[in-house]
């Protein structure tokens, strides 16, 4: 494997590690998941702005520890499928189960509570605050906070505070970023904001990641180190990652189970394997980019 690109080595990990296997409901998760509950369960989810079927009859499963991929062109209608996941948007036809949980009814922060977060296409740190305070953010959603405590500076608030600190270094070492701590969050290069975002979406002890184009303005040393990384999240925290990205060798070096949007509506879903070999895919986006290249 000495001789192999990152990309090609890890399909070849994936090749020999995941065997994706056929649900009832017509999803595939991996095989190590097949008896665990699924983290995300799609059904006929849907959304229209005004007569415009954004997202259209959208079925899709994610086992509890996959890497699942979401990939369609310009417009296919990925990014709002992660605003219906995350209650951004709510749905006008179908539903979304997280973990189990019906989201119907759910608001942002309860989805978030319910085990759901993401990263954005373009960054959104609070760049004027510091590194820590910016993990420091994602952690409040699982600390109850009183207002006494705070404001009286009572020993239960110093000793969350110290939890809260310990917790985000904690998190900013697992990517290398503990030196940055007390840096403020706009001065840091473009790739580690991007892991900043990252971090941050994984204070909230998400049992979902959800990454929207993680290696936009990537170079392809970065790209291969986020792609060492989205793996070591999945192993280390044990949870599921769901990603879109037009950076095809990422997608296909990584993910496990894909589906394919198309002007709202999945096209093709399945492995790396079959979605590359799928002519509709081929059709609609891997052939157009190429022709584009
Ligand atoms: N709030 C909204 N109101 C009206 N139309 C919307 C809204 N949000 C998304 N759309 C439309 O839904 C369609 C899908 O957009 P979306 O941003 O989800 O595509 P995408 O696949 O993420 O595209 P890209 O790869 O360019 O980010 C587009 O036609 C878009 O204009």
């Amino acid at each position: 494997m000495s001789n192999m690109t990152a990309s090609e080595r890890h399909a070849a990990e994936r090749r020999e590690r995941t065997k994706m296997v056929p649900l009832p409901s017509d999803s595939i998760v991996p095989e190590r998941d097949v008896n665990e509950r699924p983290v995300l369960e799609c059904r006929h989810l849907g959304i229209e702005f005004g007569g415009l079927k954004a997202v259209d009859d959208f079925n899709f499963t994610v086992g509890k520890t996959e890497i699942a991929g979401l990939i369609g062109p310009n417009g296919a209608g990925k990014t709002t499928v992660f605003n219906l996941l995350t209650k951004v948007y709510n749905p006008t036809h179908g539903m979304v189960m997280l973990d189990g949980q019906d989201t119907a009814g759910m608001d942002i922060a309860a989805a978030s509570r319910a085990g759901v977060a993401r990263t954005f296409q373009n960054i959104r740190l609070f760049s004027s605050l510091s590194v820590e305070d910016n993990v420091k953010i994602g952690l409040h959603n699982q600390i109850k906070e009183h207002t006494a405590p705070a404001v009286f500076r009572l020993p239960s608030y110093w000793k969350a505070e110290k939890q809260m600190h310990e917790r985000a270094l904690e998190l900013l070492d697992f990517f290398d970023m503990g030196v940055y701590a007390n840096h403020v969050a706009g001065s840091l290069p473009y790739g580690a904001q991007r892991r900043l975002e990252i971090v941050r979406a994984l204070a909230t002890n998400p049992k979902l990641l959800l990454l929207d184009e993680p290696a936009a303005g990537m170079n392809p040393s970065e790209t291969a180190e986020l792609m060492d990384n989205i793996r070591r999240i999945r192993d280390e925290f044990h949870i599921a990652v769901m990603l879109i990205e037009h950076d095809m060798d990422l997608v296909m070096g990584i993910c496990e189970g894909i589906a394919v949007l198309n002007f709202g509506k999945i096209i093709a879903k399945g492995t790396p394997e079959q979605i590359q070999s799928n002519p509709q895919v081929i059709e609609a986006y891997l052939g157009k980019q190429d022709e584009e290249a």
